[in-house]
C-alpha cells in the first residue's frame, strides 16, 4: 500500500456516494433545519435507543478480542461513552416527549433495525476483531460527520432549533474522540493486510454504511412491522 495513504482514506474515497445520499437525506435535512416532524423524530429515538443497546455490545466483543490492554481499555471506555453519554441524549429528549426510560427499552426493533443489528452482531461475534471494527467504524463516523455538516450548515440557527442538542452531541469532542480512536484504530489493525482482507473489510464497511441509510429512511416513513 502507499505508504501515504491511509486505509481509512481509501475508505472514506469509495464510500463517499453513500454518504452523501446519508448527508442530503430528508431526515437529516429537516433535523438540521429543524423542521422535521416530532413523529418521525420519536420513532427514531425509540429505534435508536434499542439500537445502541446492541450496538454497544460491539464494544463489549471488542473488549473481548482486544490485543491489549489499551485496546481494552478504549473498547471499555467507547462502551461507557455509548450507554451514558450519547444515550443520555436519548433519554433527555424521550422525557421531553412525555416517554418514560421504560417505554424506550421496551422498544421493538422495525425489521430494518433488526437486519442492521443482527449484522453486525454476526461479524463481531463470527469474524476478527478488524471486521468488527469495520462494522463499528461508519456509525461513529458517519454520525460525527453529520454533526459537523449540520453544525456548518444550520449552526447560527440552533438557539430555535427543538433538536439542536442532537448536533450538539454528535457534533462534540467526546463523541468526535470515540470516532477518531476507531479510525485510528482501522488503521492499525489493516497495516500489511492483504487485499483480499482489505476487501472484506471494505465490503463490511460499505454494508454498514447503507444501512445507516436504511435507518434514516425507515424513521422518515414511520416503518413498523406489517403483521
Ligand atoms: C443508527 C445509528 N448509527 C450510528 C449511531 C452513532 O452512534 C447511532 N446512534 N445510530
Amino acid at each position: 500500500m502507499n505508504a501515504t495513504k491511509k486505509f481509512s482514506d481509501r475508505l472514506l474515497e469509495n464510500v463517499k456516494p453513500i454518504w452523501d445520499k446519508n448527508h442530503q437525506h430528508p431526515f437529516v435535512q429537516e433535523l438540521g433545519k429543524g423542521i422535521l416532524a416530532e413523529e418521525r423524530f420519536i420513532h427514531y429515538m425509540k429505534q435508536d435507543y434499542v439500537y445502541l443497546l446492541d450496538y454497544s455490545k460491539l464494544f463489549a466483543v471488542g473488549v473481548q478480542k482486544a490485543l491489549d490492554l489499551e485496546m481494552m481499555t478504549n473498547f471499555s471506555k467507547t462502551l461507557h461513552d455509548t450507554l451514558h453519554f450519547e444515550m443520555d441524549l436519548h433519554r433527555a429528549f424521550a422525557a421531553e416527549f412525555g416517554i418514560t426510560k421504560e417505554e424506550l427499552e421496551a422498544t421493538k426493533p422495525t425489521p430494518t433495525n433488526l437486519a442492521y443489528t443482527r449484522y453486525m452482531l454476526n461479524v463481531a461475534q463470527n469474524g476478527s476483531l478488524v471486521e468488527l471494527v469495520s462494522c463499528l467504524l461508519p456509525c461513529a463516523w458517519d454520525y460525527w460527520e453529520i454533526g459537523k455538516l449540520l453544525r456548518a450548515q444550520y449552526g447560527d440557527n440552533l438557539s430555535t432549533n427543538k433538536y439542536a442538542k442532537w448536533i450538539e452531541t454528535y457534533d462534540s469532542d467526546e463523541f468526535a474522540a470515540g470516532a477518531k480512536w476507531l479510525i485510528q484504530l482501522m488503521d492499525q489493525l489493516t497495516d500489511g493486510k492483504p487485499e483480499w482482507e482489505l476487501a472484506q473489510i471494505e465490503e463490511h464497511f460499505q454494508m454498514t454504511s447503507k444501512f445507516e441509510y436504511l435507518f434514516w429512511e425507515m424513521n422518515y416513513q414511520l416503518e413498523e412491522w406489517p403483521i
